[in-house]
């Protein structure tokens, strides 16, 4: 399988207020259709190193592809175009805004790129609602649902570009084990079944065992990659 995303000799320092090695050396690929889960103690680097996977932070050394293209080095605009066609992110807080619906919330990062009619969009839209088991609330407000539904609601925003790869911080650590459990089925579907990479940082033991590869760091390293 080819890789989508080679992380090679990622290295990154915070200046303030004292020098503080974050990341060292870090290396390895995630596979079309892999589903990869990272864990490590608090503070040991996950959420940095997912910050500057996903290109929000571009002050690292290393290099970085996403589907065999370079990213390193590349300006900011283009790296926002590759953030909204190419990675979906799924957090810990969904993010949704409250006041529109559900629907609205979907259609939201397929707007900006601007490829597609809003008849198309709004379609898609209700395609991946559909996929998720959740169409009936398209038109509910996403404050009027519940968490569970709001993070599945999340990953259809997130689907809605048909990513290369899914990112997630946490996705499951708001929710309870049940709707933990669907989300990970969800994730499970969607690399067996669609062939979508997903990168997931995560501290639940349960929900990483049922991923295909458990990358542990520790102190800023990757300790092992199995
Ligand atoms: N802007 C910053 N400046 C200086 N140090 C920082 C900054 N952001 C994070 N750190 C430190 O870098 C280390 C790694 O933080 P990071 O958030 O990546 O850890 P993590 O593994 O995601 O932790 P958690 O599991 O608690 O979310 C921590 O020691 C943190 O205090």
């Amino acid at each position: 399988m080819k890789p989508i995303l080679e992380a090679r000799h990622i290295d990154k320092h915070f200046r303030k207020p004292v020098d503080f090695h974050v990341l060292k050396d870090i290396n390895f690929d995630v596979k079309a259709g892999e589903f990869v889960s990272i864990m490590g103690k608090s503070g040991c680097g996950k959420s940095t190193l997912l910050y500057i996977l996903s290109t929000m932070d571009r002050d690292y050394q290393g290099e970085l592809f996403l589907n065999a293209e370079l990213l390193t080095g590349q300006p900011p605009n283009k790296l926002a175009f590759v953030r909204n066609k190419h990675i979906g992110f799924v957090f810990q807080f969904h993010y949704l805004l409250p006041e529109f619906s559900v629907l609205e919330n979907v259609m939201l990062p397929a707007r900006k790129l601007a490829e597609c009619s809003p008849q198309q969009i709004r379609a898609n839209a209700l395609h991946k609602l559909e996929m998720l088991h959740i169409s009936h609330l398209a038109q509910k407000k996403a404050s009027r649902i519940s968490g569970g539904e709001k993070q599945r609601v999340a990953i259809a925003r997130a689907l809605i570009n048909d990513p290369l790869i899914i990112m997630g911080d946490e996705p499951t650590g708001n929710l309870d084990s049940h709707n933990s459990d669907n989300v990970l089925k969800i994730f499970r579907q969607l690399s067996d079944e669609q062939g979508l990479s997903l990168l997931i940082v995560t501290h639940d033991l349960d929900f990483a065992n049922q991923t295909d590869r458990i990358i542990t760091m520790e102190d800023g390293r990757i300790i092992s990659l199995n």
